[in-house]
């Protein structure tokens, strides 16, 4: 029996989808359907790009702070319905409520927030050639825009991509993913309750289809994407045929590197290992692969494994639950794959490893223990493939040039932490690393002003402040003889 079937938002109504087509959403911690939501295609999103296009024009037109007013009347309805907002999140996904409560729902607040504000205050340029001709640029909307966005973070991600479109005076096209979708069907809710012209915010729900007619639609001009390497390579490569911009944020195979000189305090502990284990692992920041010089090693991994052990998997409701549910039967099972295949590399697991049985309400939900894995060296599937589960491997290292080397040996670069009192060698250390961010002494400490994104397999492009101003405009220098 489900109790709930989401709608699509197109031209400000809320309707089904055209042909009556459904998925069905489960709730990770219970492993049951409890929602259907529409399983879009090419002619849902022919008719959502429509709408966009409709209203494009006198969107772009409208008052940078009218833009912002919508905004931040769309993000005083979530703060009003907060407690919605976080339950739906914590079913939809199986993460703690609490984590819901104190990162996922006030970051995706501070998202509409951040970019109605920025968008007020971002400055022009200009440049004076003497006195021949002024230069300034025009940074204009670019029209109809698409986002696509994951599981793992729904509505963080979700506005964290629509804010700045919205704000730069783009009609959106937006699709969440079909796994978590009712955060996203929520937000369409208070977007016309909000009062946002008709067309202006577009939300198509559905999978993979949906998400391929946004990227071929001629009519879309940019996509920002975050999600998996695979699916982000297929994107860059559609999206070509019709010249479109794209902002890829990709998976990542993050490194934490512990100096034997950093700060041992329980403090920074709980920071490394909030780092590995947060939302499940599935955040493409978390800190997956730690190194650990070598003096410190085995202290290290004891006090590590022992809060490892002492982290409370359970139900995602229960406030004493530090790991919900994670987001799928697949991807629970991928993940037990996962932990299979070290054991079979030759690996040790020193912490978790098991599938946990949670009683109750949870008895047929997709859980796993926080699992701890050392013995394995850098070349191995283990520490090369993104697990996007509450897995992390340790790797001694000796040297500032062996931890480089180790937390470069990926393709992927996205984020790293380094642990270390020697700030000189924290910055020449964050400099040789290929990441995109780079954490000194803490985790997850996030300015939304600042550049987001990765090289090498974790991505393409910035989000972030003016970075995700810049991307969703087009500059256009105007030259003018003195
Ligand atoms: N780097 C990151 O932030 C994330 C990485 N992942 C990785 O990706 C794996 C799969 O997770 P998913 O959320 O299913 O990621 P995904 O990359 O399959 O899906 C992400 C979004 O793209 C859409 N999509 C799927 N195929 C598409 C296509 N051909 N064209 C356009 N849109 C498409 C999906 O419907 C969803 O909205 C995870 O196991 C994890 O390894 C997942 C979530 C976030
Ligand atoms: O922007 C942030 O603070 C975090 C972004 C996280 C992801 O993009 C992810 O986990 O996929």
């Amino acid at each position: 029996m489900t109790d709930l079937v989401l709608a699509n938002l197109i031209g400000g109504e809320l309707v089904a989808p055209i042909q009556s087509r459904y998925l069905d959403v489960y709730e990770p911690a219970a492993g049951r359907v409890y929602a259907r939501c529409p399983d879009s295609d090419a002619a849902d999103v022919a008719a959502a790009v429509s709408a966009a296009q409709a209203a494009a024009a006198a969107w772009a037109a409208t008052p940078a702070a009218e833009r912002a007013r919508l905004m931040n009347r769309l993000a005083d309805r979530i703060e009003a319905r907060l407690d919605d907002y976080v339950h739906a999140e914590s079913r939809d996904s199986g993460k703690p409520a609490a984590l819901a409560r104190a990162v996922d729902i006030p970051r995706a607040v501070a998202n509409l927030r951040f970019f109605a504000a920025a968008i007020t205050q971002w400055s022009s340029e200009a440049h004076a050639m003497e006195d021949r001709a002024i230069n300034y640029t025009l940074r204009q909307p670019l029209g109809v825009v698409g986002c696509i966005s994951p599981w793992n973070l729904p509505l963080y991600l979700f506005t964290w991509k629509i804010a700045p479109a919205l704000a730069t005076g783009n009609a959106v096209v937006a699709k969440p993913s079909e796994v978590t979708p009712v955060t996203a069907w929520m937000l369409a809710e208070d977007s016309v309750a909000a009062g946002f012209p008709p067309g202006v915010l577009n939300i198509v729900q559905g999978g993979a289809a949906a998400g391929q007619a946004i990227v071929d639609a001629p009519g879309v001009k940019a996509i920002s994407f975050t999600g998996s390497t695979r699916v982000g390579a297929g994107i860059a490569a559609r999206a070509a045929a019709t010249f479109k911009k794209t902002s890829l944020e990709l998976g990542g195979k993050n490194a934490s590197v512990v100096f034997a000189d950093f700060d041992a305090s329980d403090d920074n502990l709980d920071t490394l290992v909030r780092s590995a284990f947060s939302n499940q692992g599935q955040i493409c920041l978390c800190g997956s692969r730690i190194l650990v010089e070598r003096a410190i090693y085995d202290e290290f991994r004891d006090r590590f494994v022992a809060r490892a052990n002492a982290l409370v998997v359970g139900d995602p409701l229960d406030e004493k639950t530090n790991l919900g549910a994670v987001v799928s039967k697949a991807h629970h099972d991928k993940i037990m794959g996962c932990i299979a295949l070290a054991r079979e590399e030759g690996g040790n697991v020193l912490a978790g490893g098991d599938a946990v049985a949670v009683p109750g309400r949870c008895a047929d939900g997709w859980f796993v223990a926080p699992t701890v894995i050392d013995g394995l060296g850098p070349a191995c599937r283990t520490n090369q493939e993104e697990i996007f589960g509450p897995v992390v491997t340790l790797q001694p290292f000796d040297g500032d040039d062996e931890a480089i080397a180790l937390a470069n040996a990926t393709g992927y670069g996205l984020a790293a932490s380094v642990w270390t009192r020697d700030l000189i060698r924290a910055h020449t250390v964050a400099a040789r690393l290929e990441a995109g961010i780079v954490w000194v002494n803490c985790w997850m400490l996030r300015d939304l002003r600042t550049p987001f994104g990765g090289v090498k397999n974790s991505g393409v492009g910035r989000e972030g402040g003016v970075e995700a101003l810049r991307f969703f405009t087009d500059a256009k220098n105007v030259c003018v003889q003195l």
